[in-house]
């Protein structure tokens, strides 16, 4: 079942009671919460407190892409405050199966994200471990990016390493999704799709949410 998942990052931070209540009533059934650390990306963006506020108020799930160096550090914090997902870069951790296994003991779904920059055999040891596969479409770090066109040759090659895999995680894609892609990102294996300014930088983010949806279900008729 293809899932939406509207990212916070765009999201307006004076109410986010009102950003987000719209968007997951329109079908979205996944937060996508963008945890930046001013080192392994340019950026800065929320702690885990945001996350707390959140969890409990919506049914969504919350899933939480740790763009930090030392994930490790941030599973507990962020599982306490009510991540159900949590993903981490392959490029920051230096011991990925250890944090895929703290996710996995914290009660979380455990996803490994990947840079458009790095080879998707890097993943080859991990992808028997976790839930899902993060696949950037954008390089890390800001909203409102254009998508890189080359993630469907890797979709493809991800999609063979999962095929070969006796694991089968699930793929999420993250970056300059919209209208344009969304459609051929799910014919292309892609379950969770997330959309920042494709969402919230719209004038109505829920007829955004209803749109992105019905261009999926579209491919079925
Ligand atoms: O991880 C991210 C950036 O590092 C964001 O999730 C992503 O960029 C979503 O925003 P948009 O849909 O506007 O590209
Ligand atoms: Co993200």
């Amino acid at each position: 079942m293809f899932k939406l998942a509207p990212s916070l990052l765009s999201a307006d931070y004076w109410n986010l009671e009102r950003a987000v209540t719209p968007v997951v009533e329109a079908g979205a059934e996944v937060l996508h919460i963008d945890i930046m650390d001013g080192h392994f990306v340019p950026n800065l963006t929320m702690g885990p407190g945001i996350t707390k506020a959140l969890s409990g108020k919506t049914n969504a799930i919350l899933d939480v892409h740790l763009m930090v160096t030392n994930p490790e550090n941030f599973v507990a914090p962020f599982a306490a405050a009510g991540a159900h997902w949590i993903s981490y870069h392959i490029e920051a951790a230096i011991h990925a199966h250890r944090v895929c296994q703290q996710i996995k003991d914290a009660g979380c779904k455990a996803g490994i994200a990947i840079n458009p920059g790095t080879p998707i055999a890097a993943l080859e040891a991990m992808i028997e471990h976790v839930d899902f596969v993060l696949l950037m479409s954008v390089n890390p770090g800001f909203g409102g990016q254009s998508f890189i066109p080359s993630t469907f040759d890797r979709l493809a090659q991800l999609g063979d390493l999962i095929e070969r895999s006796k694991n089968k995680p699930f793929i999420e894609v993250d970056g300059g999704v919209g209208p344009a892609n969304i459609a051929e990102l799910y014919r292309a294996g892609v379950s969770v799709a997330v959309a920042g300014s494709a969402v919230f930088s719209r004038p109505d983010p829920a007829a955004a949410v209803a749109q992105l949806l019905n261009l999926v279900e579209a491919t079925h008729e």
